[in-house]
């Protein structure tokens, strides 16, 4: 018999006045995963950690193994069900086998015998799950989804019998969804069961044998596997139709001038990476490792150094003090990676003093003043609309804007500054669906405004709507070049393996 792990009925949850849950339901089954889809904001973090007993709630009742849960024991909760949200709790500066200190409740008679323990049991979770590294070794040296992989393991080792992987924000790509079902199928003959939830619709169908969609708060549907239909999934999500990665039309700027040109760079984990971006281009990078997607990115922003080879702007080779600069006349770039947006703008500031500083860098660094106010004044009045955002957003503080909303701030902001060119690094990530079209329509605007577009992605359908060519980096090094007009017959695939 299977048997069910985890039933709730009816769970509701209010945040001061703001009823965030009205009727949340789901159960999961032993040795089965359900995918739970829904648009940003319709709680499906707040139902998953009301589950994992880190949020209390206001109605409804919830089941573990069949036994009900008075809603006092929270604790009995987060015994058994362990949430990991997209922010691992690995220690970077900690040994892989400190980390997974897999030792639990053994006195340490013998610190040696303790040493050694941990060791031969961290190398056999490395090998399960199929991480390739020394239990010596720091954690730092993990790329996002092989830390991933250890957490479960280690929660598993800990006890969970249901583990709830909220990555909306998480990047994958198809090896990693391969390695994350090989884990989470190996692991069902212990009797667990896994939730997953992820931006990528795709994603979730590829891991689960049920999906639920949560829409406003509250539980709409509930497929098995074989009633997957996206488009269905997606107008129950968004309550109309709507289509995804619709290919949208490029044309070619006559005359385009060269605005960036990587010459052979080589540096640590870059291996002669050459490539060039004109205006009104946006050249895709396909690339799957985090490591290197940083370590690129650290360079076109003058942060790390490189080796050999040269960097060109607009035909000039440029040095590493040139491109620190970013977004001065001079070197008119505007870099975006989506989960760092807050990190660069000052959170419990408004938005349109966020814009007055902006602006002042922009504007050689007048001192604050009357000056700021006027430039406030003018945003407030004037410009917002030309940037594209509501002006209730400007009285907005930073931390309290939506996705939606900070990505609409981080446009104003790219058009503030007139970038020639523009760095995007998964630029859709953490976005739902509809997002997701907002994001891709704005990026493909700028390009047809002359704007040199750069979009490091491991989503190679989201790029192939709308790039060029697509570069493909493997190893370190470009694998090849696919032009836009191959895109639908190429195996991206065999580039990558
Ligand atoms: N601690 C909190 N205090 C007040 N409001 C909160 C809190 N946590 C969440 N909310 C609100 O609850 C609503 C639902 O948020 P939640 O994170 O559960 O949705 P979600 O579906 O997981 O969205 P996303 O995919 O964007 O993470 C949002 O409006 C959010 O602002």
């Amino acid at each position: 018999m299977v048997h069910e792990i985890i039933r709730a009925e009816h769970i509701q949850k209010m945040f001061d006045r703001n009823q965030v849950l009205m009727d949340a339901w789901l159960h999961v089954l032993e040795g089965q995963t359900v995918g739970i889809v829904g648009l940003d904001n319709s709680g499906k973090t707040t139902f998953m950690r009301i589950l994992a007993g880190q949020l209390g709630y206001d109605g409804g009742d919830i089941y573990l193994e069949g036994v009900k849960i008075p809603s006092a024991r929270r604790d009995i909760l987060s015994g058994k069900v362990a949430y990991l949200g997209s922010e691992n709790s690995l220690v970077d500066e900690l040994s892989i086998a400190d980390n997974l200190c897999v030792l639990k409740n053994h006195p340490i008679r013998d610190f040696i015998v303790r040493k050694k323990k941990i060791r031969e049991n961290s190398e056999k979770i490395l090998k399960r799950v199929h991480v390739d590294a020394r239990p010596g070794s720091p954690c730092s040296i993990l790329e996002d989804n092989e830390k991933q992989r250890l957490e479960i393991a280690k929660v598993l080792a800990g006890g969970a019998r249901l583990v709830i992987l909220d990555c909306t924000g998480h990047t994958y790509n198809d090896q990693d969804i391969r390695e994350l079902k090989e884990l989470i199928c190996s692991s069902y003959e212990k009797g667990v069961a896994f939730i997953f939830i992820h931006s990528n619709l795709e994603y979730v169908m590829q891991l689960s044998d049920e999906i639920l969609v949560l829409k406003d708060g509250r539980s709409v549907r509930r497929l098995p596997k074989n009633k997957f239909d996206k488009q269905l999934i997606y107008k129950w999500m968004v309550g109309y139709e709507i289509k995804e990665n619709s290919l949208y039309d490029r044309k070619k700027l006559p005359d385009a001038k060269e605005i960036l040109r990587l010459a052979e760079v080589t540096s640590d984990r870059l291996k002669q990476i050459s490539l060039e971006v004109k205006e009104g281009e946006i050249v895709g990078i396909l690339s799957l490792s985090s490591r290197w997607n940083q370590e690129f990115i650290d360079i076109l922003m003058g942060e790390a150094r490189i080796e050999s080879g040269g960097i060109y702007r607009n035909g000039q080779a440029v040095n590493r003090q040139f491109l620190r600069d970013r977004g001065t006349v001079r070197n008119r770039t505007c870099f975006m990676h989506k989960a760092n947006i807050k990190e660069e703008l000052f959170e419990n500031l408004p938005v349109s003093q966020n814009y007055v500083f902006l602006a002042q860098q922009k504007a050689a660094k007048t001192p604050l003043g009357i000056l700021s106010r006027k430039i406030e004044m003018h945003l407030e009045n004037e410009k917002a609309e030309d940037l594209g955002f509501s002006p209730d957003i400007l009285k907005k503080h930073v931390e309290q804007l939506t996705n939606k909303e900070l990505f609409e701030l981080y446009i104003g902001e790219i058009k503030l500054f007139h970038p020639e060119l523009l760095v995007l690094m998964n630029p859709t990530e953490n976005s739902d669906v509809l997002l997701k079209e907002q994001i891709i329509g704005e990026i493909v605007r700028m390009a047809e405004d002359g704007i040199g577009i750069l979009m490091i992605s491991a989503n190679f359908k989201e790029m192939s709507a709308i790039c060029d060519r697509i570069i493909i980096v493997r190893k370190g090094t470009v694998n090849g070049i696919v032009d836009r007009r191959d895109f639908s017959t190429v195996n991206m695939n065999l580039y990558l393996e």
